[in-house]
């Protein structure tokens, strides 16, 4: 039998975790192969919540599931882990932007890095997904110098997805016949979902959209405010969704992505793309041998270059207000 994975989620009580938790259990973060172990990380007001969540993941009887243990201590909850899921902080509400929420949250993720650092496994992969996701990760990322800078990213998963499902509902495509959609820096409003090197059904995206009122008016502004629709709509921010996308991002980092195509993930920039290096930065990426790559090599007209810019301008700002807050 595999050995299992251990994978630790923050904020398990929260709605992300709720919807998160079945699913990594049920072998669709890692494939039907790999058992797992979860260990839940919550603050010490969240774990009896834990432990019902953790009664019912008993009540499913996963074959996978190998043991689940609930801490509400960083340097516990990440001893030993393989694979970290960093969803726990606090959500925005209505009229927020995520940014508005560095300083609520950003202190959550140096210490998790500190005790990342301290105690997870060798071959440690995190995904931040608490808001403002970029920054966060690079908060944890500065704290935990001994753990490759590679291993955090920042989840823009849910952004390429809806993005995804805009581009299908205007063409009529099926999803599956769309490729090379991109989304380009920050998890936020200024973020920028590219659509000039994709195919749909093997002919660009641009041909068969023929639209450019719609793709500036309607498309880029639908994907890049979806989060503030949802909560909107919902009363709360997306949770199913932000799971459903977490699964995708951590499945296709490990077992990689399909030939022939990439997606969007926010990773370390080594300067790519006139990305500043070290900034964590959405960008076109494939996945092999369990290491992202930053898609090389495409051409970036001046529309596209002017949103990259404004996207990534944010994250340097965000980087100086956190490094301003002493949190870097
Ligand atoms: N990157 C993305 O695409 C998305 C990010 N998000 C973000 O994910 C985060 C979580 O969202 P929800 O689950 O809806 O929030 P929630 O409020 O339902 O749950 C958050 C949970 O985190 C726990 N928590 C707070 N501080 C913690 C700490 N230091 N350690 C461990 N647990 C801690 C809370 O007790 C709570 O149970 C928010 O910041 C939200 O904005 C949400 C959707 C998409
Ligand atoms: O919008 C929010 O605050 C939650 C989130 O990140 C998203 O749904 O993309």
């Amino acid at each position: 039998m595999t050995q299992p994975v251990n994978v630790t989620v923050t904020g398990a009580a929260g709605q992300i975790g709720y919807a998160l938790l079945f699913r990594i259990a049920s072998g669709q973060l890692l494939g039907p192969d790999t058992p797992v172990k979860l260990r839940l990380l919550e603050i010490p007001q969240g774990v009896k919540a834990a432990e019902g969540t953790a009664m019912e993941l008993d009540d499913c009887a996963f074959d996978l599931l190998a043991g689940i243990d609930i801490f509400d201590d960083p340097t516990a909850g990440f001893e030993g882990a393989n694979v970290a899921l960093l969803v726990g902080a606090r959500p925005r509400g209505p009229g927020m932007e995520r940014g508005d929420l560095l300083e609520a949250n950003g202190g959550i993720f140096g210490p998790q890095g500190k005790a990342l650092n301290a105690g997870a496994a060798d071959d440690i992969r995190v995904l931040v997904v608490g808001n403002p996701a970029n920054t966060n990760a690079l908060i944890a990322q500065a704290n935990a110098p001994d753990i490759p800078a590679e291993r955090f990213t920042a989840m823009t998963r849910l952004d390429h997805n809806r993005a995804l499902s805009q581009l299908a509902a205007k063409t009529g495509a099926a999803v599956s016949d769309i490729r090379n959609l991109t989304i380009w820096g920050n998890h936020s409003a200024t973020q920028y979902p590219d659509i000039f090197h994709a195919q749909i059904g093997g002919r660009p995206a641009t041909e068969v959209v023929d639209d450019q009122a719609w793709l500036e008016d309607t498309f880029i502004p639908t994907v890049a405010k979806r989060g503030a629709a949802i909560i909107e709509a919902r009363g709360a921010s997306s949770a199913a969704s932000a799971a459903n996308a977490a699964i995708d991002h951590v499945h296709d980092w490990v077992n990689g992505t399909p030939a022939g195509s990439w997606t969007s993930a926010a990773i370390p920039s080594d300067g790519s793309y006139g990305v500043p290096e070290g900034l964590i930065s959405s960008f076109p990426v494939t996945s092999a041998g369990g290491a992202w790559e930053i898609v090389q090599g495409l051409d970036v007209n001046e529309f596209s270059r002017a949103r990259i810019d404004a996207s990534v301008a944010e994250l340097t700002e965000e980087r100086d207000a956190v490094k301003g807050l002493g949190l870097i």
